[in-house]
């Protein structure tokens, strides 16, 4: 078995994280219950920070906060010095909640509001990533309503293909994100951005897919990004000051998956763009990243009971836990795969194949196919890695299932730092008939 960061066995045999005892932790707080490893998180950030301050680049590490926004956890962003992706009112709202600087914040979204765009700029965000020609035209109008002056990256989309899962693509040409390089649209919307006094154009912003394990992907985008402002800097005297690009910077959530160091991502981003630009007689620009998953999807383990058994003779044996799809939508969206053990015999020698089924009134409510475990019966802890990325931000309420509570762990501490919800929350917006 792999663990992660701090997770480890205890002396009573049971899973540990952060040095405390998940069977103690489903006992106190209940299960579902989401545990966060806030050492392996702080690594994490700091593993990023780290590598640009060796290579002597101005960056900043943004974190994506759609993997998982609270406001214990943004609050955890802001003491590691990172800056924050927004992108949507909701996320903005949290991180004004959680008192994250203002000047620190990206706001992306490819369908901004009116109102969304009204609270970036009464808020006074640190840059807004413009996707589209609507947005760029309704910025304009607010800016000259409330004689707002903003920073902006404008989003491009290089006509990359990445590797990994069609959903979760977002480089390529036919993408509902950001303005095409090659067809003229991202030239186009640099020329109406700085006509507009109102901006401070930074540079250009682009995301080329999620849970990436290599580095091509980047390193082509960065080419024909810096190629492309060559050209504006002649015939457009602009000079990038800031290249953004992106998240998607891929983990391990089971053994076949191969990442590579994030370390070693930054490293040969950072070479690759120091080479480009002085190839191209272009000063180095401040380079942005936005990691979501990789900062915080490895610390996060998804604790549940096990309750029903069903064997179908011949076939398989399933496992139903007390939870699914509400709160872990990656394996019927994505086909998403996870290890699991018991945390109450997490070395326990697997003994049988089994399948874990959701709660959820739904065949495809599959958290995990054939997983070897130990003899498992009703009142054992699963224990489901990986799960801190798109787990609790994706979870929902389908079959009014509340959601689950969420703990953050650290040198033997728990915090709880969202409260489970209860049935009454599941009421709490509705209205009755008359
Ligand atoms: C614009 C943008 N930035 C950052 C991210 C974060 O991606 P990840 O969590 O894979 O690092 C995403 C999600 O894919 C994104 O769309
Ligand atoms: N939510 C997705 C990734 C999409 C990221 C946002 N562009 C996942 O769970 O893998």
């Amino acid at each position: 078995m792999y663990f992660y960061g701090s997770t480890g066995v205890n002396k009573n045999g049971n899973l540990e994280i952060g040095g405390v005892d998940a069977v103690e932790l489903a006992r106190q707080y209940g299960t579902p219950l989401y545990v966060y490893d806030v050492a392996l998180m702080r690594e994490r950030a700091r593993g990023f920070k780290q590598t640009f301050d060796e290579l002597n680049v101005t960056a900043q590490v943004a974190y994506a906060s759609k993997a998982f926004s609270t406001v214990a956890m943004i609050q955890l962003a802001e003491e590691e010095g990172l800056s924050l992706d927004v992108v949507s009112g909701g996320e903005l709202y949290t991180a004004i909640v959680a008192g994250f600087p203002v000047e620190r914040i990206h706001f992306h979204g490819n369908n901004k509001s009116r109102e969304e765009l009204e609270m970036a700029l009464d808020h006074r965000i640190g840059c807004i990533v413009v996707d589209n020609f609507t947005e760029l035209e309704l910025l304009k109008t607010l800016c000259r309503e409330k004689n707002a002056f903003v920073h902006i990256l404008l989003r491009i989309t290089p006509g990359i293909e990445a590797h990994t899962h069609d959903y979760i693509l977002t480089g390529q040409e036919d993408s509902k994100f950001g303005f095409d390089l090659q067809n003229g649209q991202a030239e186009k919307a640099l020329r109406i951005a700085m006509e507009c006094d109102s901006f401070d154009v930074l540079g250009l912003h682009c995301h080329i897919g999620s849970q990436i394990f290599e580095t091509t992907g980047f390193l082509l985008a960065a080419k024909k990004i810096v190629e492309k402002l060559e050209q504006w800097k002649i015939e457009l005297s602009f000079e990038a000051k800031v290249l953004n690009l992106g998240g998607g910077f891929g983990i391990r959530y089971t053994k076949e998956d191969e990442p590579i160091q994030p370390s070693q991502y930054v490293r040969e981003i950072i070479t690759e763009v120091k080479h480009l630009a002085e190839q191209h007689s272009l000063k180095m620009p401040e380079i942005w990243i936005e990691p979501g998953r990789s900062l915080v999807g490895d610390a996060g383990i998804t604790l549940y009971k096990v309750g029903s058994s069903k064997e179908v003779p011949g076939v398989r044996k399933y496992l139903a836990v007390d939870g699914g799809m509400s709160d872990n939508i990656r394996p019927a969206l994505y086909q998403a795969k996870y290890e699991a053990v018991l945390a109450n015999k997490p070395l326990a020698k697997a003994n049988q194949t089994v399948s874990i089924a959701g709660k959820c009134c739904e065949s495809g409510d599959m958290l995990i196919w054939d997983l070897p475990l130990p003899e498992a019966g009703e009142e054992d802890i699963l224990a489901v890695f990986c799960t801190g990325a798109y787990g609790y931000s994706m979870a929902n309420n389908y079959n009014r299932i509340p959601r689950p509570a969420v703990v953050f762990v650290e040198n033997g501490r728990a915090a709880l730092v969202v409260k489970r919800e209860s049935y009454e929350d599941l009421v709490r917006l509705d209205l009755p008939l008359k």
